[in-house]
């Protein structure tokens, strides 16, 4: 079974993931990672090289291996739902957690951060709220569960998670 992550660039699945993954005492995926390890260079470098399709084509490639192989709590990339390919693998392989944050919200989280190629641009803010516009409905097409991010901690949110995973009758280790 992998239980997977989505939601908007800074949302927190990686770092919710890490430790959603030690609660359940599953392996940690996270695809970017994954990509970024068969690449050999940082995701940002690999953009401004070759442009966006080319790591649409290997994050659809890294998709379909991970979900194939075991268990694992998957992290994934921001963009993943763009690919219907990756929706529907994504939703048959287990349950699947939007972590629905608010645009301007995440601005602020990251607007220091520059390893995120997609907010290198002249107005962030207005980039964020437009990626939100478009992905918001396929994060919800892809999920099985939303959980509102913003206020609550990573630890609170993890609980949240496993109690969401608990009800639906997903086997917790
Ligand atoms: N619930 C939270 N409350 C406060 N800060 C958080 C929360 N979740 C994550 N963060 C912080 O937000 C930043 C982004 O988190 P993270 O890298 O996990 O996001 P991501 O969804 O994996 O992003 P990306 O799609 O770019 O990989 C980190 O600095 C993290 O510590
Ligand atoms: O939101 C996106 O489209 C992206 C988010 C990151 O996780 C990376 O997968 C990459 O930078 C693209
Ligand atoms: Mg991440």
């Amino acid at each position: 079974m992998i239980v997977s992550l989505v939601g908007l660039p800074g949302s927190g699945k990686t770092t919710v993931g890490r430790q959603l993954a030690r609660r359940l005492q599953l392996p940690f995926q996270d695809s970017d990672q994954v990509i970024e390890v068969r690449i050999g260079i940082p995701i940002r470098t690999y953009f401004e090289q070759h442009g966006e399709a080319p790591f649409r084509d290997l994050e659809e490639q890294v998709i379909a291996e991970l979900v194939a192989g075991p268990s694992c709590v998957l992290s994934t990339g921001g963009g993943v739902v763009l690919r219907t390919n990756n929706r529907h693998a994504l939703h048959r392989s287990g349950p699947v957690v939007y972590l629905k944050s608010n645009p301007d919200e995440l601005y602020r989280r990251l607007r220091h951060d520059q390893s995120r190629p997609l907010l290198q641009v002249a107005d962030p803010l207005g980039k964020m709220r437009d990626l939100f516009a478009v992905r918001d409905p396929l994060y919800r097409e892809t999920a099985h569960f939303v959980m509102e991010t913003g206020r609550p901690s990573v630890a609170t949110l993890v609980n949240m998670i496993v109690m969401q995973l608990e009800l639906a009758g997903t086997p917790a280790k």
